[in-house]
């Protein structure tokens, strides 16, 4: 399991620490870590050529000393100092006796000279702001992140990609106005005012070695993987990028990012959430963790593993029959919508339960019974209700949901069943003992609006832990937020960031696919935020096998790669 600790609880147990280690230590653990991590990426060391982009803080102190350390293992090391005046004293002297070069910001021609070591460069070490960082870069920082982003080096972010939010993975929006100046003290200048956007186009697998299955990127000489930079389009910017040097070009086209796109975080001590949450997961590229000594408290976010899932699922005992491993009721589908019944009991019959009840109008009950002969058709016992999945949202489907919430048993309530919820409030899930509610950002909107609430999907998806604990707290249930990260909270402040997925699961159906496996595990007897990280989790794992080598896929074939999703977690 991956723990996630926020920037408080981090420079809480930092300080602890440090009380009782001699000054410097931390860092150099951290610097140790990151050398390290460095040189397997770069393979050969000797020879090989490093530029680090050094901010004011002890981030860019991080990088200074690992730059030393790889000086004096024979590679050739530029220090950018985006902030002359502030750069961390010692770092400077341990790399400058090492034989580093220094390149201050204020000295004439930087920028230019900077950009051209940069397009240079095997490995960019962004050590430019960590944990203090707020709101986007400021210029120079940047030019010289987009400059790394056209770049072939491999980018190798100290701590977390510089520009990304710690504590919510948001990337700030660059500040208005038609281009971005940049000066020689431009670090130092006031800082944007953050607001957030979502991430850019690569397809990343979120977070790094989670995977059994990696997805296609090309590996780095030293680190299974991690990518070595030969796409420039991955970055999405090589349609505008402009010749190297040229920062008349860079100014004139507006290249500048507002956080550094990194192949490869190397983080120190704790996992930040940022870290495992979009946009701020996919600008992390794949994730390592240096430890460091810190003893932080409990989480504020975890991510499962195969491992934690794998302890989860059911298992059938020797003597189960049907009934006792569970019987999922479905409530879901309609005369308009009959595909997503079809859809979500394919999903639930893979989802663990001994049997799956669909309850519902007949000509959808005989589309069901049609796709999937095993299914028992009308009202019985169950242990479990999903409802909600292309249900509509008239008189009769008003009157199954009040069915179903005054069963006595969990219940998952999805799509028009969340638009239903949203408009009877809180009061509805009284009577439901462990509620799971699994909107994507549209219907979080409206859950909030029915807390009396007002936001955006746009603002949902810029924070997605905020906005799923807010859900949770005020329906007093556990919820799913779907996305590119889907997040899970419960009423009770456990909080998860699934790192299985991917953009193919974008497809019509997939969350009908998502209620059908969540159902059939809530129906297991697993407690409702357990159902909903091994259901994401299978989720995302089943659209990364239906969608191999890149070929698209159709949300059965997410149902149907389900079971080797499953194999490939209990493998583990
Ligand atoms: N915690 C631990 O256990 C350990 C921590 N360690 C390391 O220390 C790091 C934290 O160091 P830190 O506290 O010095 O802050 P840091 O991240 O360098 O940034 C602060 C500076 O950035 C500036 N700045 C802010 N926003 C900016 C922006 N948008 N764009 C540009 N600049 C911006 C800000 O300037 P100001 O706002 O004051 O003008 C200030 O000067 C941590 O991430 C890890 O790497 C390890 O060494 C060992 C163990
Ligand atoms: N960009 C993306 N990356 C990864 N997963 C995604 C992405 N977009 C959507 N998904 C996942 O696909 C599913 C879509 O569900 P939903 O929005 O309910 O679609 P539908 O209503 O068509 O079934 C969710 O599980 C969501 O997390
Ligand atoms: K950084």
């Amino acid at each position: 399991m991956r723990e996630a600790h926020s920037v408080e609880q981090v420079r809480a147990a930092e300080a602890a620490l440090m009380a009782v280690l001699p000054g410097g230590a931390l860092m150099q653990r951290a610097a140790a870590g990151l050398a390290a991590t460095c040189a397997g990426l770069l393979g050969r060391v000797p020879g090989s050529r490093v530029v680090l982009l050094v901010g004011s803080g002890d981030n860019g102190g991080d990088a200074l000393f690992a730059g030393e350390r790889l000086a004096r293992r024979g590679s050739r090391v530029d220090a950018l100092l985006l902030a002359p005046k502030r750069a961390h004293t010692a770092g400077l002297a341990a790399l400058r006796a090492a034989g580093g070069r220094i390149h201050p910001a204020d000295a004439p021609g930087f920028l230019a000279d900077a950009q051209a070591l940069v397009g240079g460069a095997d490995l960019v070490l962004d050590g430019i702001v960590g944990i203090g960082g707020r709101g986007a870069l400021r210029p120079p920082a940047d030019v010289l992140a987009a400059a790394a982003a056209r770049s072939r080096a491999l980018v190798v972010a100290v701590d977390l990609p510089s520009g990304i939010d710690a504590d919510t993975g948001a990337v700030a929006a660059p500040p208005p106005g038609p281009d971005r100046a940049a000066g020689p003290a431009g670090l130092d200048a006031p800082g944007a005012a953050p607001g957030p956007v979502a991430g850019a186009a690569e397809a990343v697998e979120g977070v790094g070695g989670a995977w059994h299955e990696a997805p296609p990127r090309p590996a780095g000489p030293g680190l299974p993987g991690a990518a070595a930079r030969g796409d420039l389009t991955a970055h999405g910017t090589a349609a505008q990028a402009p010749a190297e040097g040229d920062a008349h070009a860079v100014f004139g086209t507006g290249m500048a990012l507002t956080a550094v796109r990194a192949d490869v975080t190397v983080t120190f001590g704790t996992y930040k959430p940022g870290l495992l949450v979009d946009p701020g997961a996919e600008y992390a590229g794949v994730v390592e963790l240096v430890g460091i000594g810190l003893t932080p408290p409990a989480p504020v976010l975890r991510a499962a593993q195969h491992a934690d899932v794998a302890r989860l699922l059911p298992v059938p005992a020797r003597e189960s029959d049907k009934y006792a491993r569970g019987v999922l009721g479905l409530v879901a589908g309609s005369e308009r919508y009959p595909g997503a019944a079809v859809l979500a009991t394919g999903a639930a019959l893979r989802g663990g339960a001994g049997a799956v009840r669909y309850v519902g109008p007949r000509p959808v009950g005989d589309a069901v019974l049609a796709a999937h002969p095993e299914v028992l058709v009308g009202d019985g016992r169950v242990q479990a209700y999903a409802v909600g999945a292309g249900l509509d949202t008239g008189s009769e489907a008003r009157a199954r949901l009040a069915t179903v919430l005054d069963a006595g048993v969990p219940v998952l309530v999805d799509a028009d069943g969340l638009t239903l919820l949203a408009e009877l409030g809180k009061s509805a899930l009284a009577r439901v003992p462990g509620a799971l509610l699994t909107p994507h950002a549209g219907e979080a909107v409206r859950l909030l609006a029915g807390l009396g609430l007002a936001t955006t999907r746009a603002d949902v998806e810029a924070e997605r832990l905020a906005t799923a604990a807010e859900l949770a707290a005020g329906y007093g249930a556990t919820v799913l937020l779907k996305g590119s990260t889907t997040v899970i909270a419960d009423p009770y402040g456990e909080t998860w960031a699934n790192p299985t997925g991917t953009p193919y699961l974008a497809t019509a159906g997939s969350g009908d696919v998502l209620t059908g496996l969540a159902g059939a595990l809530l129906a297991t007897g697993l407690r409702p935020v357990d159902a909903a990280v091994c259901a994401a989790y299978l989720h995302g794992l089943a659209g990364r096998l239906a969608s191999a080598d890149g070929v698209p896929c159709a949300a059965s074939d997410v149902a149907a790669a389900a079971p080797r999703a499953w194999a490939e977690v209990r493998r583990a």
